[in-house]
């Protein structure tokens, strides 16, 4: 396994291009199967979660080949395979093969990822949708085992308790291929959301309303893709690379962004007093004047993300006065804090309520990632330390963020990864 050692205080300039949208890209991958043709998909980011879904692919004999940004996927001579273990267990992502193999085959065995690392995931909503759409869905020494009645699933009238990116997205793989129309309400909004239903139109399905509150679906008996799939840029990693910038940056432009995606997090970093243009796909971020602290409150999109409060936090640290995160979403999603601490870092948390008081100057420390986000908050930190940082359990980083050494490298970042041996 590898750490990542990190010598801080480096001022950071230049540029930094944003890969394609990690939380896309590991739903469209399981939606592949679904197509009876060969799959394109560009701009795909370098992360481990996408090997994964590769791995997990060639379980089904779907063939999968990665070469730089675009990844082909031929589910032609796919065999329906159980996935109660193995890599299956690797990515918390790997449930939507639930949805796909619903819809291809009528039938699935999918374990569900051990741990959990950001608070309890339950599935509850997704298997609600399952059933609704006529699925036997039942667990089976921790895999969900579902199968379709006969004649295949039919469409219904689904309405979510809560408003959940992972069921909305699992219930629109499996009702594509069903019988007849199927309503989902209170879905989730999320840009990833109108992605798959692009990738999926484009296959010949008929979804409407991707990116309101209510979806509605026309069942197509098959999916065929006939075009390559351009992923949406990865709004988180955006906003990471733009907190970097704010925090550490002698004036770095960030390309590929659609900024709308990040209205919310861009609308707080200009309370905080950050400065940045706007361009039609990049933002420059000038160098940080006086920062003032903000209260950060996480909701569904077009809500402040939970994937950003991490990356933002030592940003907040910069700043006057004290800081507030709530995170809505997660809020036991503070796994950052305790390895903060180790920096030298004003933070506590009292009643699911992250408290950030300005802290004058970090300090090098060896910290754990823990978790994507905050592992992506404690590279943000070990840039702004002083001295070395040492981050370990780093796959957490690398699953989700595209050749990020590389990237903070081209800023002038002095930063590598080290076999953890050594
Ligand atoms: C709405 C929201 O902000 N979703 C975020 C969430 O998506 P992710 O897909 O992980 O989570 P969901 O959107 O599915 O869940 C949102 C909330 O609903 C709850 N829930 C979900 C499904 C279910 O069946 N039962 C249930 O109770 C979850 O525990 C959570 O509190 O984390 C991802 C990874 O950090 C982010 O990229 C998503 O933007
Ligand atoms: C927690 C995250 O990812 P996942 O849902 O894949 O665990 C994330 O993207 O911040």
């Amino acid at each position: 396994m590898e750490k990542m050692l990190i010598h801080g205080g480096k001022r950071l300039s230049g540029e930094v291009t944003i890969g394609g949208a990690k939380n896309s890209t590991v739903a469209l991958i399981p939606a592949a199967i679904l197509s009876r043709a060969p799959v394109m998909l560009t701009g795909v980011p370098h992360i481990q979660d996408v090997y994964n879904l590769m791995s997990i692919l060639a379980e089904m004999n779907v063939t999968s080949d990665f070469s730089g940004n675009e990844l082909r996927i031929d589910p032609t001579d796919i065999v329906m395979a159980d996935l109660p273990s193995g890599k299956i267990k690797s990515l918390r992502a790997s449930y939507y093969f639930m949805g796909a193999l619903l819809g291809r085959f009528g039938h699935a065995v999918v374990g569900l990822p051990g741990g959990d690392d950001i608070g309890p995931r339950p599935i509850d909503q997704h298997i609600k949708g399952f059933e609704a759409l006529g699925a036997k869905v039942s667990d089976h020494n921790g895999a969900i085992v579902l199968n379709a009645p006969e004649e295949g699933l039919h469409g219904a009238h689904i309405f979510l308790d809560m408003v959940s990116v992972g069921a909305t997205i699992n219930i629109i793989l499996a009702a594509v291929t069903a019988h007849g129309q199927t309503v989902i309400e209170n879905v989730a909004r999320e840009p990833e959301i109108i992605d798959l239903a692009t990738y999926l139109n484009n296959m010949g399905a008929t979804i409407r309303g991707a990116g309101t509150d209510v979806i509605r679906i026309e069942g197509a008996s098959k999916l065929a893709a006939n075009n390559a799939h351009t992923i949406i840029p990865d709004r988180i990693e955006a906003g990471t690379y733009l907190s970097i910038a704010a925090a550490q940056g002698d004036g770095i432009l960030v390309k590929n962004i659609i900024a709308e995606h990040l209205d919310s997090f861009l609308a707080k970093l200009e309370e905080m007093g950050v400065v940045m243009d706007v361009g039609e796909d990049s933002i420059f971020v000038y160098p940080s004047g006086e920062l003032h602290g903000v209260t950060i409150k996480t909701a569904p999109y077009p809500g402040f993300a939970t994937d950003l409060q991490q990356p933002l936090t030592p940003l907040l640290m910069k700043a006057d006065g004290e800081a507030l995160v709530i995170d809505t979403i997660y809020p036991k999603r503070t796994r950052h804090v305790p390895e903060l601490l180790k920096m030298g870092a004003d933070i506590r948390v009292e009643d699911d309520h992250i408290k950030i008081n300005h802290s004058e100057q970090l300090t090098g420390a060896t910290v754990a990632a823990e978790e994507i986000r905050a592992g992506a908050c404690l590279m943000l930190a070990g840039l702004m330390a002083n001295g070395e940082t040492t981050i370990t359990k780093v796959d957490n980083i690398l699953r989700g963020y595209d050749r990020v050494v590389m990237k903070l490298q081209g800023l002038g970042a002095d930063v590598q990864l080290v076999d953890s041996a050594s």
